[in-house]
């Protein structure tokens, strides 16, 4: 397999990061970008598109989707009528994909997160791959996590919010926690350290539990005791449920606004 992948940042690196951890050989990996001084051991890094060679097997596009315009000409060859083409893009729709790499045998996008590197990432799919090409991604996404096609494209933007930019919102809820449990008395040091064990050990559990994590809630908190109390701040006018709803709402929104920016290009 000749594995091309354009743009190797934060998400693009966790995402090789996490293929090789799974066993991949590195040798099978092109990396493309500019801007990279150093590539994981046994993988080709190129600052440009190379000249003259074969469509690849898959392609990877992990560069920012804004450029995405810039960059169309030098992937362009690379894509052939036996090219898997996966896009880790956040607002670039199938359409604006399929219009820019028309000779792709299949086009996927993929909405993973920095957790790809550890093989924990939730990773949504949709696109239009069968048969090989769609076993072939999800050989290629079992390393990362937890693989799930999406029924429509009409999601993506939601899950983009959820399960791509969902790790900034839940360090921002740890961060509040330990800001907090900081503004009322304990030293700062130790109130980031307990709040991050804390979320590490209940995401754990609530992962292994046969137990929704709205139950394992009911049975940490003892009737008339301590966490019911916080619950119920939590709880009083839908508090905690209108932020989230805003949050992902707002998140979404910039999704489907950017894939409209980039159908425009
Ligand atoms: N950061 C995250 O947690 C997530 C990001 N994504 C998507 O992943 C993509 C990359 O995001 P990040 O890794 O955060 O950005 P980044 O800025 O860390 O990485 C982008 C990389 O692309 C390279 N690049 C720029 N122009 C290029 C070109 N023409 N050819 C090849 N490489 C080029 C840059 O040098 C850089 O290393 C975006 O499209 C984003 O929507 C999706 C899910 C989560
Ligand atoms: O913030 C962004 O646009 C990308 C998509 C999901 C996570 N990071």
């Amino acid at each position: 397999m000749h594995f091309l992948q354009f743009g190797c940042g934060n998400m693009g690196g966790a995402m090789l990061a996490g293929w090789l951890a799974g066993g991949f050989a590195p040798e099978s990996f092109t990396v493309v970008d500019p801007y990279l001084a150093q590539a994981p051991q046994g993988v080709r890094l190129l600052p440009a598109a190379p000249a003259g060679e074969a469509p690849a097997d898959v392609v990877l596009l992990g560069f920012k989707p804004q450029q995405l315009s810039d960059a169309v000409a030098s992937v362009r060859p690379h894509v052939g009528p036996g090219t898997l083409l996966l896009s880790i893009l956040a607002g670039v729709d199938m359409a604006t994909l399929r219009a820019a790499f028309p000779d792709a045998q299949a086009i996927v996008r993929v909405m993973p997160n920095l957790a790809a590197a550890l093989g924990k990432s939730p990773i949504a799919l949709v696109g239009d791959a069968q048969g090989d090409a769609k076993a072939l991604t999800e050989k290629l996404m079992a390393p990362l996590g937890q693989a799930e096609w999406l029924s429509g494209e009409d999601q993506m933007d939601l899950v983009t919010a959820l399960a791509g930019s969902g790790p900034a919102f839940v360090y921002r809820v740890i961060d509040a926690l330990a800001t907090g449990a900081a503004n009322l008395g304990l030293p700062r040091d130790q109130a980031d350290r307990l709040a991050l064990a804390m979320v590490e050990g209940a995401a754990a559990l609530a992962a292994q539990s046969p137990h929704a994590p709205a139950e394992l809630a009911r049975r940490v908190a003892s009737p008339g005791g301590v966490t019911q109390v916080g619950i119920d701040v939590l709880d009083a006018d839908d508090r905690l449920l209108r932020l989230m709803e805003d949050t992902l709402r707002g998140a979404r929104d910039r999704s489907a606004e950017m894939t409209e920016l980039a159908r425009a290009k």
